[in-house]
């Protein structure tokens, strides 16, 4: 559904991402992980338009979005969610998703696009079940926990219907309770047949969720495969010395 090829990011005469390709299928949870200033989010904004790649190319299904701004990739399928909080704290939590769904309406749709968001899209209603939180609709989104805020943001991200959903982060700084409920969902997400590019530090949430995983090491993609490959893998080992894998 979403192709990178040979993406290289250079800013500011640094080097941040060299050569990465990547891509996930409908119905596929591709998972990144890496250390810390590893270029996940740089890959990220990529990959969503935020950022321009001085090298590389994207596609989305057999469509090049390489030079596609991140409005123009949205219309054909793709959402994301940022590492840090999009919510408007003064709305409840219904307010917050009704704005995302009304925010998906104006814009032309595509063939790229799920054919189920060719009708009105689920309805708030729907999407704050969807999140497990039909009881929180009247709730400010300030005074949500994380794990709300969380599936909150995921409610909203889902408002479109996406075909390509990147999450960056999905669970920073959530409780270990709300990460079990957050794997659950992302994984119903995957399971309609989205495909998802999750970036998360949970590392035992990526591999047991994970269909495949990525491992970014100083721009480079030091390894892809299954949970079992990665952790196997003797670089990908000495890129996490002393952590847990
Ligand atoms: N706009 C920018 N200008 C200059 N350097 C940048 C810019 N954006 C990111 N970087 C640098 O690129 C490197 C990778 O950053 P990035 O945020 O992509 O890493 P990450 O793997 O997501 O890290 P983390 O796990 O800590 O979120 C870092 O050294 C960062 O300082």
């Amino acid at each position: 559904m979403i192709t990178a090829q040979g993406i290289s990011w250079n800013i500011g005469g640094a080097q941040i991402l060299d050569d990465i390709s990547v891509s996930v299928g409908a119905g596929e949870l591709l998972g990144i992980i890496g250390p810390n200033g590893a270029g996940k989010s740089s890959l990220v904004n990529i990959l969503s338009g935020v950022r321009r790649p001085s090298r590389g190319t994207i596609s989305i299904g057999d469509r090049d979005v390489t030079r596609k701004g991140a409005t123009a990739r949205s219309r054909m399928g793709l959402a994301r969610s940022f590492q840090t909080s999009a919510l408007f704290d003064g709305l409840t939590a219904a307010e917050n998703v009704r704005l995302a769904v009304q925010g998906t309406r104006p814009g032309g749709l595509s063939l790229v696009r799920r054919a189920a968001a060719t009708a009105t899209g689920e309805t708030v209603e729907g999407l704050l079940e969807r999140v497990r939180m039909p009881g929180k609709a009247g709730a400010l989104a300030g005074g949500l926990s994380h794990g709300d805020r969380r599936k909150l943001e995921l409610a909203m991200a889902l408002a479109s219907e996406p075909s390509v959903l990147l999450l960056d982060e999905p669970m920073a700084g959530v409780s270990a309770e709300d990460v079990d409920g957050l794997t659950t969902i992302i994984g119903e997400v995957r399971d309609t047949g989205v495909a998802v590019l999750m970036v998360e530090h949970h590392m035992h949430v990526v591999l047991g969720l994970a269909d495949r995983v990525a491992v970014v090491h100083h721009g480079k993609l030091l390894a892809c495969g299954s949970a079992g490959e990665v952790t196997g893998d003797p670089e990908v080992q000495r890129a996490y010395l002393g952590e847990a894998l």
